[in-house]
């Protein structure tokens, strides 16, 4: 698909569903070279992922056990994933009036045995995060390596199970979805981001890094 194609495509899902599963969104030399680079970097680069906002930022292992680096367009590789998120979200202001102001996001590792419980990545008039999304970069992903992202609907149920696979993105909006990681048993790699509109829009800020 040409890129304005998969554009209208992914605003489409999102206003028909609330979500979008993309298989191959990311090039497959563009996925590779991201996963390459994530297992260069040292472990003292990564960080324990916390969880709670603000004041109340906690690293709670039984909720989860990723690892995370925050990613900034100081390398040319993490440049040019932020400049695909913002095409994107150019994208889908044109098409649906979302008023995304900016974009966040964080490589993050699951080592074998880690997880992240059911949450919300946004509450309603708590958060300026409204779309979050899941890249992921993991080349032959299979079912019985674990790692499936689960997303719930509002009664509970099991809307989708996604496989981790190379290039894939899962998109979706922040305060809709419930959603988990199953226990991963091989090191699993993503770049997990949100977009989000103004904070002088929702009157709240993010916490701070
Ligand atoms: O890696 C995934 O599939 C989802 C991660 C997630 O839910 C989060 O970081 O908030
Ligand atoms: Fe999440």
């Amino acid at each position: 698909m040409v890129t304005a194609e998969l554009h209208r495509h992914i605003a489409d899902e999102l206003a028909n569903n609330g979500y979008a599963i993309i298989d191959d969104f990311l090039e497959h030399e563009q996925a590779l070279g991201l996963h390459q680079y994530a297992l260069s970097l040292a472990d003292q680069h990564w960080h324990q992922a916390a969880i709670g906002r603000a004041e109340q930022q906690a690293i709670n292992t039984m909720v989860r056990r990723d690892r995370i680096l925050w990613l900034s367009p100081t390398q040319p590789i993490e440049a040019a994933y932020l400049a695909r998120m913002n095409a994107l979200k150019l994208a889908l202001n044109r098409e649906l009036f979302m008023g995304l102001f900016d974009y966040e996001c964080h490589l993050a590792h699951y080592p074998s045995g880690a997880f992240y419980k059911k949450h919300l990545d946004a509450f309603v008039g708590r958060s300026n995060r409204v779309l979050s999304t899941v890249a992921y970069l993991n080349p032959e992903w299979h079912d019985n390596d674990g790692g499936a992202l689960v997303i719930y609907d509002d009664r509970d149920q099991v809307l989708q199970r996604v496989t981790p696979k190379l290039g894939r993105l899962v998109i979706f909006l922040s305060t809709q979805f419930v959603h988990e990681v199953e226990r991963s048993f091989r090191d699993r790699f993503s770049v997990t981001g949100w977009f989000r509109v103004n904070a002088s829009v929702s009157g709240i800020v993010d916490p701070p890094r």
